[in-house]
């Protein structure tokens, strides 16, 4: 993929790549995070899930040139054909190789228009890396200068944020690319300024965020890009022509593919919780919901592992403890609205990992401006063995039982330090509790001077309200209670959040997926 051609901020210094740049990119950058939805694959036997397999570039517009100059469109296609024919040989017969004629936008648009036309479970944009030009080295090649790069190895995945979907899929992908041996490229981390300069959705998988790729945002579908090796390097260039790079690559996309859309532990939608829990919903609908580690708006800044939907688990005990709890609030005209509940391990295991990449920093601004990232877990922000994993923890606030509509959170946008005073830190419709949810800060300690006079009332209402029916605060975390009679005082669990069955008796109709149309 030309690089140049793909990273916005880098305008000015492509103006003769602009065109292109205007092809790629779509220009309305709000970040909306669509509900997490069960793959629509995973109901469907292999030959019926259609697989879209995307070559990136096109015969006349080639995209990057190898070190021996080679555009990377035939690198595209012979990946492309390779995987396709693994897929098949695996029981994917709907796998359909997409090469597109058009250049430009309208080529882009083609390409998301076919798989959405045919209904596609799955998209995958099959690309080889290349870095910015200007960082090419001359060199002689059979008598014609060529220019190469030999610092950057490796693969790497793009995704839209907008599909938690789409990262579940590239995970997968990764891991199974590292299991084939292969390792990610860092070329695009933002501080890199050989690659696209985007931040990761994932750094312990090589996966980046892209929010701006027509393939990616447009599709209707799972869908992931996936640079396959950097043919700027003269010796990767080689290696991924070798038969053998091509059948690792082949074999871990089909694998994952598998996995994906028959998950042996990711249960769909309804799935029944273990014993003794809940959906809130189910309990006190009137509670208000916004399960922040399920979408952008976190301190790690994408959807985190075991959430996969926008709802809170919790004990039953701990439900209707917080039903008592909303009650007693709604006599005032307020409501609780919960941020965390039930955090399946896989959960905190990432925050670990995460709080162990220094260059990861990117919510830094809004959720810990005065704190080390790396002392987080030291400092009592964050626990290595959780108590939301024994079910009866809860993130919350206090809303006014008449606030309409959440305020949407846009990742594009300035960031506002959470500890800022109501009005200039990011509006979550609470009533003013001296600083936003997860502001891992001193300020957030529950008994904080150095908080308004109302915020500090309005703590003690919450504390107060919480401790009313068996919850204990924690002097760290305004926010954060746990329920003191707890059902799994000593257990950790890890199922993952997924999204409630239908209610019973809704009309959920089956439609047969119509015929692909022909490419
Ligand atoms: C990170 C915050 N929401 C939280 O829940 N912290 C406590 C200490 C935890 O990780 O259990
Ligand atoms: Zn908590």
């Amino acid at each position: 993929m030309r690089l140049h051609a793909l990273h916005r901020g880098s305008i000015h210094a492509v103006a003769p790549f602009a065109w292109l740049l205007m092809s790629l990119v779509v220009f309305s950058l709000a970040v909306e995070v669509r509900p997490a939805l069960a793959a629509s694959c995973t109901s469907k036997a292999p030959e019926q899930i259609v697989i879209a397999l995307d070559v990136g570039h096109t015969a006349t517009n080639v995209g990057a040139t190898s070190a021996r100059g080679i555009g990377e469109y035939a690198f595209n296609l012979k990946l492309a054909q390779r995987v396709r024919d693994e897929l098949l040989g695996a029981g994917f017969r709907s796998t359909f190789l997409m090469v597109t004629e058009l250049n430009g936008h309208s080529g882009l648009s083609q390409r998301t228009e076919r798989a959405n036309r045919m209904n596609a479970d799955i998209f995958i944009s099959i690309h080889h890396d290349g870095v910015r030009d200007k960082y090419l080295k001359p060199w002689l090649y059979e008598g014609e200068q060529r220019g190469f790069f030999d610092d950057s190895t490796g693969f790497s995945l793009h995704v839209s944020p907008r599909y938690p979907e789409s990262l579940g899929l590239a995970r997968i992908m990764a891991d199974q690319l590292m299991a084939g041996g292969l390792h990610f490229t860092t070329t695009h981390e933002p501080n890199n300024p050989v690659g696209a300069r985007v931040p990761y959705l994932d750094s312990t998988r090589g996966i980046y965020r892209r929010d701006n790729l027509v393939v990616l945002r447009h599709t209707n579908m799972p869908a992931v890009l996936l640079e396959a090796g950097v043919i700027v390097n003269r010796d990767e260039e080689l290696l991924v022509s070798t038969p053998a790079y091509q059948a690792i690559i082949a074999a871990a996309v089909t694998e994952a593919v598998k996995k994906f859309c028959k998950p042996p532990d990711a249960p769909v939608a309804g799935t029944k919780l273990p014993s003794g829990f809940v959906y809130l919903a189910d309990i006190d609908p009137t509670i208000r919901q916004d399960i922040r580690y399920a979408g952008l708006h976190n301190f790690v800044g994408r959807p985190v592992e075991g959430y996969l939907a926008n709802e809170c688990v919790l004990t039953e005990r701990a439900a209707r403890a917080l039903s008592q709890v909303q009650a007693e609030l709604a006599a005032k005209k307020l409501s609780l609205i919960v941020w965390d509940c039930y955090r399946p391990a896989r959960a905190v295991r990432e925050f670990l990992l995460w709080s162990r990449l220094p260059r990861d920093i990117r919510m830094k601004a809004e959720f810990f401006p005065n704190t080390n990232k790396a002392e987080l877990f030291a400092l009592g922000y964050l626990a290595a063995r959780s108590a939301h994993s024994r079910g009866s923890t809860v993130d919350l606030g206090i809303v006014p039982a008449d606030l309409s509509a959440l305020a949407g959170y846009d990742s594009t946008a300035s960031p506002k330090p959470c500890t800022g005073a109501k009005g200039q830190r990011f509006e979550d419709g609470t009533i003013d509790l001296g600083t936003g949810y997860d502001c891992l800060d001193p300020l957030a300690r529950t008994g904080s001077p150095n908080v308004t006079a109302e915020a500090r009332s309005n703590r003690t209402l919450l504390q107060q309200s919480m401790q009313g029916f068996g919850f204990k605060p924690y002097s760290r975390e305004w926010w954060h209670f746990e329920l003191a009679d707890e059902p799994f005082p000593q257990q950790s669990f890890d199922f993952p959040i997924v999204a409630r069955a239908p209610p019973p008796g809704a009309n959920v109709k089956q439609e047969a997926a119509p015929a692909p149309p022909k490419l």
